[in-house]
């Protein structure tokens, strides 16, 4: 049985849920960042982002001293025989990934090893960089003269950001690439209760590791893509979406799932990584067409969104189409359950509003502060409500933009009594044109069916 300690270096969302659930695992683990105050935090068993499960999880493994956090990553590097790398890899302007952290890492691993070392990539990182973590491990070791085994694994992570724990411990498939069966029987100890669970382990070498990560993202990116774009389809041949995708999704071989048009993807994942892909496939000669264009149609979708609410709304008046108007807006974070702003719809959508004339009245449930960090610029044209029903109060139309459970479920009574005009423009298709306009409201989805004549005049 592996008993030696485990180092996870990097604490964000990746970070974090795999030292807490590794730890849950049976793992000794030692969670490092560079970030002082999250480090005292997380000691204190404070988790710093909202994730379901997880500070639960966190109290009960540091009560048991399965983990601890700190910023010494010599002291950490010592005491571990395996050394995760879960730092971020932003993009770079260019659209390929910044690795900058992940080689400070791997040069960290190799100025203060002393012993066998699996170091393992956990961040997603570009197809070649397992490689290039091993060289720059050999150049520091080689400096100090020394002579140390060590192996490199990919194990790319496939968590959901909401659904984090639970994307972990019960993942759909866990992704080993290593030339080395040392490391690969290591590597299946640390994950043995998934093993055990017969969670099916894909084996294979560094490069296609990598790649699955890039493929499996730009696949259900542009899955997302496809049905957006049937969306546009559907509203202009009186087809609704929702229907197509349920029928669709019927066939097993396409499957229901990442196949709900909106108002496009968001996150720190979709966006970074299709972009990246393409770099990198065209440094190595490759045009991935079908994934760019996926970019493109997801770039298109949030301006979409923007226009669908501008043409229905609007006076016509270029530049101040929506002049002396307040919407209000139910849901800022790219999706539910998490206060993660990047790429969300919301900074393409309000500012375009705001560039109209607009006054922005907005709630979501975790996300506000974050969103006024993001729109500070708009600091003087969003009002941050209390709660879902203060944002209708007196607008001229309500958007849905993230579907949060709380907004599944609105009074729409309510609702017409406290606007001004009761116009609802539903950009997750939560609700259907049959359940909101026998109330006298005028409904607006995405991709649904072109509403009868009589009802399409404006309110
Ligand atoms: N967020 C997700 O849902 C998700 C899912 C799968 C994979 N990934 C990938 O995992 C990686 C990490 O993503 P994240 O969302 O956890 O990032 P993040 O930005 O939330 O966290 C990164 C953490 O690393 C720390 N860090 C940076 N440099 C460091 C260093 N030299 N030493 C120690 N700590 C350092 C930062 O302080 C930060 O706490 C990325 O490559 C990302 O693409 C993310
Ligand atoms: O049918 C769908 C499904 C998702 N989305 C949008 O797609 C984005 C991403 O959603 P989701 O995949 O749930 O969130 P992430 O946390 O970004 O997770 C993705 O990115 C992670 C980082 O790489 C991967 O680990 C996950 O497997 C992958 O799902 C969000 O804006 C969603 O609103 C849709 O518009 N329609």
């Amino acid at each position: 049985m592996y008993k030696n300690k485990i180092s996870i270096v990097g604490t964000g969302y990746v970070g974090l849920v795999s030292g807490v659930c590794l730890a849950d695992f049976g793992n000794s683990i030692i969670n490092v960042d560079i970030d002082e105050e999250k480090v005292a935090k997380l000691n204190q068993g404070e988790v710093p982002i909202y994730e379901q499960g997880l500070k639960e999880l966190l109290e009960r493994n540091l009560k048991d001293e399965r983990i601890s956090f700190t910023t010494d990553s010599q002291e950490a590097m010592e005491e571990s025989e395996v050394i995760f790398i879960a730092v971020g890899t932003p993009p770079n302007d260019d659209g390929t990934a910044d690795i900058s952290s992940v080689l400070k890492v791997a040069r960290q691993v190799g100025k203060y090893m002393d012993g066998y070392r699996v170091v393992v990539n956990k961040s997603t990182v570009p197809i070649g960089t397992g490689r290039k973590v091993a060289e720059v491990i050999e150049e520091e070791l080689e400096k100090r003269g020394e002579n140390y085994n060590f192996d490199v694994v990919s194990n790319p992570e496939f968590l959901r950001e909401g659904r984090a724990v639970n994307d972990f411990t019960d993942p759909d498939r866990v992704v080993i690439g290593t030339e080395s069966e040392e490391a690969q029987e290591i590597m299946t100890e640390i994950y043995r209760p998934l093993f055990l669970d017969d969670v099916p382990f894909v084996f294979t070498n560094l490069e296609t590791a990598e790649t699955i990560k890039y493929a499996s993202n730009a696949f259900l990116a542009s899955k997302i893509s496809f049905i957006n774009e049937m969306s546009r389809l559907c509203e202009q041949v009186n087809a609704d979406v929702n229907e197509v995708a349920q029928a669709m999704g019927l066939d097993s071989r396409i499957s229901h799932r990442f196949l709900r048009a909106g108002p496009g993807y968001g996150g720190s994942c979709f966006p970074k990584d299709t972009r990246a892909i393409v770099s990198m496939a065209e440094e190595a000669g490759i045009d991935l067409e079908l994934i760019k264009t996926g970019i493109q149609v997801n770039r298109e979708q949030k301006e979409y969104m923007a226009d669908k609410i501008i043409n229905e709304l609007g006076s016509g008046e270029e530049g101040s189409q929506l002049a002396g108007m307040t919407i209000g807006v139910l849901g800022l974070s790219f999706k539910p359950e998490t206060d993660d702003m990047r790429e969300s719809p919301a900074l393409t959508i309000l500012p375009r509003l705001i560039k109209e004339g607009a006054a922005i009245q907005a709630f979501d449930p975790e996300a506000m502060k974050n969103a006024a960090e993001c729109l500070d610029e708009y600091e003087r044209d969003i009002v941050y409500c209390a709660n879902e029903y203060d944002v209708m109060k007196n607008v001229d139309a309500v958007v849905l933009l993230t579907e949060w459970n709380q907004f599944r479920r609105l009074d729409f009574e309510r609702l017409k009594r406290v606007v001004n005009q009761p116009v609802f423009f539903d950009l997750r298709n939560v609700y259907n044109e049959k359940e909101v306009a026998p109330r006298g409201i005028r409904y607006i989805g995405v991709g649904r069916a072109a509403r009868p004549a009589e009802k399409s005049e404006k309110i």
